[in-house]
């Protein structure tokens, strides 16, 4: 689903943010992705995303060189992933159903497909009683529910999310990862980047590290089976 063959990005300024980085990460799986702060987490992600294009090196995504798309390609490559991040980037003053309808309105989805695919998400998330609030009124584990379902409702081939039990508890923490396996057992893609150590060692998934912009282990960090 995702590969990297010495990949370099090297910003404007002169910072060389990855240093020939490779890995793969295939249909259906499900990664972790680590490292400390800086060491080129979000750039690997925005990459993959092409928000950014690498300096060198080549990165495809679903088969497809990124560096090849045009720009109005762009959005078509955008369509089979998933985003989701820390801070949920939800919009407080619209409805729970209006936060996860954006992404098909934005599709030009029909209304009545509208309704169905976010009722639809809203139950995977288990938060089907909550559509008519505003996510200001929800609790922070409901909030990033609420981002998650945005994230699911186009039905993506790829999951992305950056340190997305950044500011839960460790008990949300988990419940959040359950749902990220529900979606890969029905065959999503899956990469998740995160600082927790502890949640990466709760579970067994192959984790990438990042440090200084280099790759440095592709290892099973979870509990021995
Ligand atoms: N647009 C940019 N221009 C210049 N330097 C950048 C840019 N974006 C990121 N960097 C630098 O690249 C390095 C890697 O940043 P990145 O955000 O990828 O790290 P990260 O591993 O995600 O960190 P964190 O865990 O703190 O979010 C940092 O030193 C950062 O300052």
């Amino acid at each position: 689903m995702i590969r990297f063959e010495q990949v370099s990005k090297v910003y404007p300024g002169g910072f060389r943010a990855l240093n020939q980085v490779n890995f793969s990460i295939g249909r259906g799986e499900m990664a972790f992705l680590t490292g400390p702060s800086g060491a080129g987490k979000s750039t690997l992600l925005k990459l993959v995303t092409a928000i950014e294009t690498p300096s060198t090196g080549k990165v495809m995504v679903d088969g497809q060189d990124i560096a090849t798309l045009s720009r109005s390609k762009v959005p078509y490559l955008r369509r089979k992933i998933g985003i989701i991040f820390q801070d949920h980037n939800l919009l407080m003053d619209k409805s729970v159903r209006d936060n996860v309808a954006l992404p098909l309105l934005i599709e030009g989805f029909s209304s009545k497909e509208i309704e169905k695919r976010v009722e639809a998400a809203l139950d995977l998330v288990g938060l089907s009683d909550k559509i008519k609030f505003q996510p200001q009124h929800l609790s922070g584990g409901e909030q990033q529910r609420v981002g998650i379902a945005r994230a699911i409702v186009t039905k993506p081939k790829l999951l992305l999310a950056d340190e997305p039990t950044g500011n839960l508890d460790p008990s949300l923490s988990v419940e959040i990862m359950r749902l990220f396996e529900t979606f890969n057992r029905a065959g999503t893609s899956v990469l998740i980047a995160t600082h927790d150590l502890g949640l990466i060692a709760r579970m067994r998934y192959r984790t990438l590290t990042l440090k200084d912009g280099s790759m440095i282990s592709e290892a099973y960090q979870g509990p021995a089976s």
